[in-house]
């Protein structure tokens, strides 16, 4: 009977109430909302309680008219004037929307201003000067939404990261966040636990006897190990969305001389790097952001890696070994005419990740093509790297068939597709990940005759998922859940 009660009482447990407006909250505030500079439009946005009055100081109405706010969401052509001089700023469209129903939950008008610098700062003076409003503050109309519960702290972050998209991966990423499907699976994650905890609060309260369906604890158990098995697969994801949001870090590697360098040049499509026959031209790392296939990729061009005596290659040496060791992938370049010359590998690249893609550079140099024996003789040489291809960066059909291939294995290794999209996209949900993850494992852990204990690691588990979503307040939730039960009644 208790299972179907508490299903009944988690249909029931509706949102806890919106919280109290804050004094900084009472007052309205404004700001450009689009970029400064000239722009066609430029879009300045006024939010909080006294809206009606900045609308109805910029807007002069004749005496007879009764002075009235648009129908809210349909934009309006009135001319914009400065209060207190009553000089006409510019003729512009306004946008009204009525509390709750805009961004910050809060009254807002939207006015779309012609956008040059001397319209925009006249327009921002006059609002200025209107009691009860002050600039806003950075984030501060977002600021609003979250605390009005508008939207959670995942969906205030995909915002951001929609504004910052560079490329379609992370914009498919942060549109995906900033529209509350990754809330939504934190939601039903946390609700998964306050469900397991209400089970144990009714052990705790009623005893293990004959009120409480026998089995629905060790289904609780159970749901919390499956629900543990979820979040460690989460945090298994390679970390693509983490990596995504912020750029791919790609370090090219390799000896002095193998081409390093041109093959920057030939992605950036600009000589961003000093080339030269001299082997050691490279002495710093060189970063450039690149769109692979929609991926952001942030490139690093290195030192050539040898002993050297020279005081200044060695610190670039350290740099490039260090580059490659915090990169997410290494393209490590090789002179194929000299390796089948030497015929041993001139890097040490033992301390390489094996996953690492190999380019075995200036195949156009080679006097004959690539026999079976050399070709054999060379991947001996570069075992167990996996990756290897042979090509010229200088020419362009070998240079386009390797940026597929390395676009392809960067799509594969971090694949953010539709179906498998990752839900953590910041170092910050991972850690509360994994505490919520460590606090699950804890409970599962604690024997059945200590309820109070184990109530208490579910409880500090669904903390930390609430971390994520900005919603701390287990408690309320839980007074919704018994709202809707019968227990012992
Ligand atoms: N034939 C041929 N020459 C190339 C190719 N790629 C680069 N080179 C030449 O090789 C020389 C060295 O090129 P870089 O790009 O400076 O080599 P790097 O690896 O950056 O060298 P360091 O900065 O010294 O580590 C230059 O003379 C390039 O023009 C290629 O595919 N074919
Ligand atoms: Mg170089």
């Amino acid at each position: 009977m208790l299972a179907s009660m508490i299903s009944m009482g988690l249909k029931s447990g509706g949102p806890s109430t919106p919280l109290k407006q804050s004094t900084s909250q009472l007052k309205t505030i404004f700001a450009l909302a689009s970029a400064p500079g000239k722009a066609g439009i430029a879009v300045v946005r006024v939010s909080g309680p006294d809206v009606r009055r900045v609308y109805d100081a910029l807007t002069p109405t004749p005496t007879h008219k009764q002075r009235r706010l648009p129908q809210e969401r349909v934009m309006v052509n009135r001319s914009i004037v400065n209060p207190s001089t009553k000089e006409v700023i510019d003729r512009a469209l306004l946008v009204y929307f009525a509390a709750p129903r805009s961004f910050t939950s809060q009254d807002t008008l939207e006015l779309h201003l012609h956008g040059g610098n001397a319209v925009v700062g006249a327009a921002l003076n006059a609002i200025a000067c209107i009691d009860g409003c002050r600039p806003a503050e950075r984030g501060e109309f977002a600021r609003r939404a979250f605390e009005s519960h508008k939207l959670d702290l995942t969906e205030i972050e995909g915002l951001r990261d929609l504004v910052d998209a560079e490329t379609e991966m992370q914009r498919r990423l942060a549109l995906r966040q900033s529209s509350g499907a990754v809330r939504q699976q934190y939601d039903d994650m946390r609700l998964d636990i306050i469900h397991a905890l209400s089970i144990v609060e009714a052990v705790i309260d009623f005893g293990e006897d004959e009120q409480i369906e026998e089995g629905v604890l060790s289904q609780a158990t159970q749901n919390t190990r499956d629900l543990a098995a979820k979040i460690e697969k989460h945090l298994h994801d390679n970390r693509r969305g983490e990596i995504v949001r912020s750029g791919i870090r790609l370090a090219i590697y390799g000896p002095p001389n193998a081409g390093k360098s041109t093959l920057l040049n030939r992605l950036a499509r600009r000589e961003a790097a000093i080339v030269s026959h001299l082997p050691g031209t490279t002495r710093d790392v060189i970063q450039l952001s690149l769109n692979l296939g929609g991926y952001p990729v942030l490139v690093s061009d290195t030192a050539g890696v040898r002993t050297t005596d020279e005081e200044i290659e060695q610190m670039g040496v350290k740099r490039a070994v260090e580059e490659a060791r915090q990169a997410d992938i290494t393209l490590v370049v090789l002179d194929l005419p000299v390796l089948l010359q030497e015929g041993r590998l001139d890097v040490d690249l033992k301390h390489i990740s094996k996953d690492s893609i190999v380019l075995l550079n200036k195949s156009d140099s080679l006097t004959a093509p690539l026999n079976q024996t050399q070709l054999d003789k060379v991947k001996k040489l570069l075992e167990p790297f996996e990756n290897v291809f042979a090509g010229s960066v200088k020419q362009e059909a070998a240079l386009e068939e390797f940026l597929f291939t390395l676009t392809n294995n960067i799509k594969q290794q971090f694949d953010i597709g539709m179906a498998d999209m990752p839900i953590i996209t910041d170092a910050r949900h991972r850690y509360h990940l994994e505490q919520c993850l460590q606090f699950l494992k804890a409970f599962i852990g604690t024997p059945s005759n200590a309820p109070v204990e184990a109530a208490e690691e579910l409880r500090y588990a669904a903390l930390a998922l609430g971390r994520v979503t900005g919603r701390v307040d287990v408690e309320d939730v839980l007074d919704a859940l018994f709202a809707g039960f019968c227990i012992g009644k």
